[in-house]
Formats: structure tokens, C-alpha cells, sequence
């Protein structure tokens, strides 16, 4: 329940009617379903009503602490689902209105949570992975974590401006005609050979503490390089193999569907090398990918994922951490999104031509919602735990990996 008399609701309140006062009446006539829903999701005040929103934790006593401990809860009938057991015995979900679109929750255990959120940030947001802060300053080469913890103090410096630099020589002109198309095997090679120029640091950045810029930490490549500026992967820069622990959640959660079930009788337009669904158990294999780090005001808005050139094979997204507010909805943004409140160990795969390039975002991460076997130092085995607490007590991360070939497909490159 939300707490009318609370100092955050006042202020939200405040703030609301402020930045309304001279509102036109008719602003959210010409929103899209998705654009409505996210304001919705993310507004302060009115705090939004999650009874539409689907929460299956709410469904499993085991999981009865974590619905409890925050102030957030959805429903588990809010969206109309279908359940089926996974390999593992687990429960799965799938969804009449979106075919592809998969829920596994609990998906990992506690202890496979905090793993994979120590790895996220000791192991994988360092070099030679990129991340956010790469464009804009030098980070020492053990990463913004490990270098937090040594002394929040220590000063990161700017990445210098270079005079000569590819990106001063660059025409913005027709990077604009090739931003954002969806790639497919037609126009990989195309897309290929479009230059992908470095994208320039910022020239008023100043030197930063590492405690300054840890809650900045926003995302950290996997595998081939992603380049933001055209939206497309630069395969020249090679590909960081996916690391194991990765590997394996991923492929495990693509096993433990039964994907005949899911496909079989579908009868939708697959592309020109038709379905390929019935390999996936053994042809599935993310090699590429985003980790996301949110901090509570953090949003990600209504996006398709199609770089990647397979357009139907699994994408594997991970939560951890706090709650969020996930909408997926179909391909345009007038599609009403179907609402999903997304806890620590869920895993979501979107799969199959209707939902792979579904539009989907999240509009709001739940604040106080971190789950008790995530927030209770005391109560988990591990000394180092504490610290890893504290960071992720305003943080949900998300693990996001993606295949970017389709089985047979030859890109010619060296691997
Ligand atoms: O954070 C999430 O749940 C989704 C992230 C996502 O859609 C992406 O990284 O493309
Ligand atoms: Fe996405």
C-alpha cells in the first residue's frame, strides 16, 4: 500500500501539481498505448496502480517475503497466461497474446543471484568490456567497482580529446540513413561496411570520484562490440567470448522449454529460412549482449532490439536486484504492452518473428524492493556480501544476451 502521509508522497505531490499548472488538457490525446502505459508506470504522483500488473511471485509462498517486503505487489491473474513445466521442474508461463514471449520466475537461486551480480560488476564491467563511462573518461583497467573498493576517493580523469580522431572527420549526414534498420541476412553486408567512428567524449567532463561515478555505471557490453552512434554491431573490433557463467544460465533456460509445445502450431511468417525453433536446445548460443545497471530513477524507453541479424532465435534478460515494471508490447508502439512486475531471479526470453521484435521497455524500477535473501547481510553465508548489498539497495541489474546469426548463416568473419 502506498502511504498517503508520507514525506515522499507529499513531495511527489508537490511536485506534480507544479509541473501541471499550465498543462494543455489534451496532452495525452495523440500518446500511443505504449507511451500512455509508460507514463503511467513512471509517474510519482499519482503513484501508479499496479493491480493490471502481472506479478506471479505472488502466486509461490516460498517467495512470500520478497512480495511482502516492499510496497509493491501486481497480480498474478492481472494478464492472461498459460503455464507449462520447465525441464527443471519449475514453473513457466507463456503468454495467449504474444507467442515467443516466455516467464521463468525464480528462474535462479538466491545463490546463483548473488553470483551473478558479483560478476556483473568485479568481473565484467572492466575492460576489455565497454561500458558508459569508456566514452567520456579513462577507467582504471580493473573496473569502477574493484576501484571503488579499494578508495571511493581516487580521482578518474577525462578521456582526452583527440585532434586527429576519426570522429572529428565524420559527416553526421548519412550515419542518419542507416541508424536503426533492422538487420537482416540481406543487408548484413551492407550494414558491415558502414564506418562506425568512435563517438566523441564529451569536452566539459572533469575529474570524478569513483563513489561519483558508480551509481553512473549504466551498462556493460558482451561479446561482439555494439556500436551506439548507428545502432548496428561493429564486428571489426572482434568479439569478447561470452563468459561461461553466462552461457550457461542462458542455454539452460532455452533447454528448459519444451519449444514444440510452444511453436508447433504456429503459423506465422518465420522469414525466408522458416522456423528454426526446433534446434534451438542445441543451436542456441548468445554472443552478444547488454548488461544493464539501473538505478531506481532509471528508465529504459520503448525500444526494438534488431541488430541483431537472427530476428527470431532467444534473447535470454535476467533480472536482479530490485523489482521493475517490464512492458512488452508488439511491433509499433500502438500495440497495448502487456505489464509485467519482474523480480530477482525471473527470467524473461522473447523469442519466435511476433515477439523478438516486440517493443518493449522499463518504464520504472520499484524502489524497496530488493529481496530479503538480497538485502539481509546477516542472514546470507558470505562475508563480502555487505558491500554488494549496499550498491544493490538502489540497483537492479539486468543481464540481456542475444544470438546475432542464425544457425547456418556464414558472416565471414574471423571469430
Ligand atoms: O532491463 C530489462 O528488463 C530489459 C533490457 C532491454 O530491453 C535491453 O537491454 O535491450
Ligand atoms: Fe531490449
Amino acid at each position: 500500500m502506498i502511504d498517503s502521509s508520507s514525506q515522499a508522497f507529499k513531495k511527489a505531490r508537490r511536485q506534480y501539481l507544479k509541473s501541471t499548472r499550465n498543462r494543455d488538457p489534451n496532452i495525452d490525446k495523440d500518446w500511443t498505448p505504449f507511451r500512455a502505459a509508460e507514463k503511467h508506470f513512471k509517474a510519482r504522483y499519482p503513484p501508479p496502480d499496479l493491480t493490471k500488473v502481472l506479478d506471479l511471485a505472488t502466486l509461490d509462498e516460498s517467495r512470500a517475503s520478497e512480495v511482502t517486503a516492499g510496497i509493491w505487489a501486481g497480480k498474478s491473474d492481472a494478464v492472461e497466461t498459460h503455464t507449462f513445466t520447465t525441464g527443471s521442474g519449475s514453473k513457466g508461463y507463456t503468454f495467449p497474446r504474444l507467442p515467443g514471449l516466455i516467464l521463468l520466475p525464480a528462474f535462479l537461486c538466491p545463490e546463483e543471484q548473488r553470483n551473478l551480480i558479483k560478476w556483473s560488476l568485479t568481473e565484467h564491467a572492466r575492460q576489455p568490456n565497454e561500458t558508459n563511462l569508456d566514452v567520456h573518461y579513462l577507467l582504471p583497467a580493473e573496473g569502477i567497482w574493484n576501484a571503488y573498493l579499494r578508495d571511493r576517493n581516487t580521482l578518474v580523469y577525462p578521456r582526452p580529446i583527440e585532434t586527429d580522431a576519426e570522429y572529428l572527420k565524420q559527416e553526421s549526414g548519412p550515419r542518419q540513413l542507416i541508424n536503426n534498420v533492422s538487420a537482416d541476412t540481406s543487408n548484413f553486408e551492407l550494414m558491415n561496411n558502414v564506418a562506425k567512428p568512435p563517438l566523441p567524449p564529451s569536452s566539459n567532463i572533469r575529474p570524478a570520484t569513483c563513489s561519483y561515478l558508480l551509481p553512473r555505471l549504466r551498462w556493460a557490453n558482451i561479446g561482439w562490440f555494439y556500436h551506439w552512434g548507428t545502432k548496428q554491431y561493429d564486428f571489426s573490433k572482434g568479439k569478447i567470448p561470452v563468459h561461461d557463467t553466462i552461457r550457461k544460465v542462458c542455454k539452460g533456460a532455452v533447454r528448459s522449454v519444451d519449444w514444440q509445445d510452444i511453436f508447433a502450431s504456429d503459423t506465422s511468417d518465420w522469414g525466408s529460412h522458416g522456423p528454426d525453433w526446433m534446434d534451438w536446445h542445441e543451436s542456441y548460443e548468445s554472443d552478444a549482449g547488454i548488461v544493464n545497471f539501473y538505478q531506481t530513477k532509471d528508465t529504459l524507453m520503448a525500444h526494438v532490439d534488431r541488430s541483431e541479424v537472427c530476428a527470431t532465435s532467444p534473447l535470454v534478460s535476467i533480472s536482479l536486484g530490485n523489482a521493475a515494471i517490464f512492458l512488452i508490447g508488439g511491433i509499433t508502439r500502438d500495440t497495448e504492452p502487456i505489464p509485467i512486475l519482474l523480480r530477482s531471479g525471473d527470467v524473461v526470453i522473447m523469442s519466435g518473428p511476433a515477439c523478438r521484435r516486440a517493443y518493449h521497455g522499463v518504464p520504472r524500477i520499484l524502489e524497496n524492493t530488493l529481496p530479503p535473501h538480497l538485502a539481509e547481510a546477516d542472514g546470507v553465508d558470505d562475508p563480502t556480501w555487505a558491500v554488494f548489498k549496499s550498491y544493490m539497495e538502489t540497483t537492479r541489474i539486468n543481464i540481456n544476451a542475444r544470438q546475432v546469426f542464425p544457425k547456418d548463416f556464414d558472416p565471414g568473419l574471423p571469430q
